[in-house]
């Protein structure tokens, strides 16, 4: 007879989750030597907080979902605060944990997940421990579709290892073959009405947020920007760049403070948000909202950012198509914009700052002719001192060229580039990170060494938690303890991964060591030593 494990693994073959990032523990062995090797890749993370970082950045590489295999209670709980990523960026992660034998999980044996289906909640879309053995095949088949219908994100499926060798229900051969699609276009009563709100704006300005990347719906902006003579901003707290940051009508990146996006979008009349919450404040700025009489409309694939908001008229669908319909409907005002001004930083002396690094990535980047790389290089931020200039200062211009933690949780960058540079083989994935955020996702250098992947690691180090730095002054909170974090050698603890790595302090030197780490055919790491900015 067909056991539940057989079932399984013909339903991740059938949605073809067949690269699966995990950390093993002792319930999860009959699940995983179970998979067949030669349709199978088990891609090694040592902390599980690196195993989800790993699949996120795969998932929104491959834009498909992606099986992750977690060890019971303690493994789950590391991942947690990778999952508040992937749960904000739409992340469509299948977590697998392992489960103790299933009579003996309420005795609460070593290794038993209690009330697992708990554990991750809110963070997962669907969390469940079916209630029999021949009830798993269904449930991962569910697992998968929730995963991956709008608005896609993390699911989290417990199943205690003696179900895997269970006997299968004949129903169980139903499953591979299911799919669920969903309608997203508007109606043309929904678009007349958008469209008419345009049509009336005197002054629209257009804000665009992460979905619009995942949906890679850039091309719409574009149009429905130049036919309105519009100009576009990116939507606060950026986990994703979703408007080409070298096209005329772009401005910039809205700080996340209430007063700095109405100063921003004052003057005009009508405010676009797409493919972002309504909208993602970190700094607390009181104050009005919107600029006076501004009219807010808002498109998002996901309900909850609709019914949450604070304001404006939302419209809920699938954004790929909806932009298209708007895009098309729309009179050309025959406006276009000149591109803005952006100033470099003074080149005083050669003494590197992180504004250096940044204005350096784009000019070697495009200076460097790499023969093997068939796409541009793919950027991923977690330098919390850098995040509102990165997407003012690089050049980023095709969709996926861009992350950063979409929860603000550390330790999504170091993971994340790698888990892109595995669905990419064919890009050069460049991850600039502070120097206190790699710690939180550091032992990703050992999968980047073990499997030779294309990814450059920019470790800015000034020598501090700079980004908090700056939130103490703000809250007149300077006397806070754990600010600084001197001292640490990132080149020794890149070789102990087996990564290569230079230190450097200057321009030029950080230039030249960028290139050839842009030219290396496997992973490298730059500390890029730097001024504290005040
Ligand atoms: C998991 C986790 N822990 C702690 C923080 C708090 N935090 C921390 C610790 C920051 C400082 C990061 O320092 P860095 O060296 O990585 O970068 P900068 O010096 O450029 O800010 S920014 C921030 O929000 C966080 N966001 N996520
Ligand atoms: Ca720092």
């Amino acid at each position: 007879p067909t056991t539940v494990l057989k079932s399984t693994v013909d339903i991740l073959l059938a949605h073809g989750l067949t690269t699966v990032f995990g950390n093993p523990g002792s319930n999860e062995l009959p699940f995983l030597a179970g998979l067949p090797k030669d349709k199978f890749d088990y891609v090694l993370g040592l902390h599980e907080g690196v195993v989800v970082g790993m699949a996120d950045g795969y998932a929104q590489a491959t834009r498909k979902p992606v099986l992750v295999s977690l060890h019971a209670a303690s493994g789950t709980g590391n991942a947690m605060g990778a999952l508040t990523n992937a749960h904000y960026s739409h992340s469509p992660l299948v977590l697998l944990a392992g489960q103790q034998i299933r009579r003996t999980v309420g005795q609460e044996v070593m290794l038993s997940n209690v009330d697992a289906s708990i554990l991750p909640r809110p963070l997962v879309k669907y969390s469940h421990e079916p209630l029999a053995a021949s009830d798993v095949p269904h449930s991962v088949s569910q697992a998968i579709l929730e995963a991956s219908t709008h608005p896609k994100g993390p699911v989290y499926l417990s199943v205690p290892y003696d179900d895997w060798s269970a006997e299968a229900l004949p129903s169980d051969l139903l499953l591979p073959r299911r799919t669920v699609n969903t309608a997203g276009s508007l109606s043309q009563a929904q678009l007349a009405d958008l469209v008419s709100s345009l049509s009336r704006s005197s002054s629209p300005v257009i804000v665009v947020g992460p979905d619009v990347d995942a949906a890679q719906a850039q091309k719409h902006v574009v149009t429905i920007a130049e036919r309105l003579g519009a100009p576009v901003y990116i939507a606060p707290s950026a986990p994703k760049c979703p408007f080409p940051t070298t096209h005329p009508h772009y401005r910039g990146l809205l700080h996340p403070g209430i007063e700095s996006v109405r100063t921003k979008l004052d003057g005009h009349d009508l405010i676009v948000l797409i493919g972002a919450p309504a909208m993602r404040y970190h700094r607390w700025e009181p104050g009005a909202y919107l600029p006076d009489s501004a009219e807010v409309v808002h498109l998002t694939c996901d309900a909850g950012e609709a019914t949450r908001a604070a304001y404006g008229r939302a419209w809920v669908g699938d954004l790929l198509d909806a932009l298209g319909q708007l895009a098309d409907a729309i009179e050309d005002r025959a406006v276009r914009l000149d591109p803005r001004v952006v100033p470099s930083p003074s080149s005083v002396d050669d003494t590197l700052t992180g504004e250096w690094v940044l204005d350096t990535l784009t000019a070697a980047g495009e200076s460097v002719s790499l023969p093997s790389c068939t796409r541009p290089i793919t950027y991923v931020n977690e330098c919390t001192t850098l995040d509102l200039l990165f997407l003012d200062r690089v050049a980023i211009t095709h969709p996926g060229g861009y992350h950063f933690p979409a929860s603000g949780g550390l330790g999504f960058g170091m993971p994340a580039a790698v888990g892109i540079s595995l669905a990419r083989p064919d890009a050069i994935v460049v991850a600039v990170i502070g120097n206190g955020s790699a710690n939180y996702g550091i032992t990703a250098l050992y999968t980047a060494a073990q499997r030779r992947t294309r990814t450059v690691f920019i470790i800015v180090n000034n020598g501090s938690y700079g980004a908090l730095r700056g939130f103490a002054k703000r809250l007149n909170a300077l006397d806070a303890p754990g600010l600084d974090v001197p001292g640490i050698d990132f080149v020794s603890i890149a070789a102990g991964y087996g990564v290569p790595a230079e230190r450097v302090t200057t321009v030029t030197a950080f230039r030249e060591a960028y290139v050839k780490a842009l030219r290396a055919d496997g992973p490298v790491l730059v500390e890029a030593v730097v001024r504290l900015e005040s």
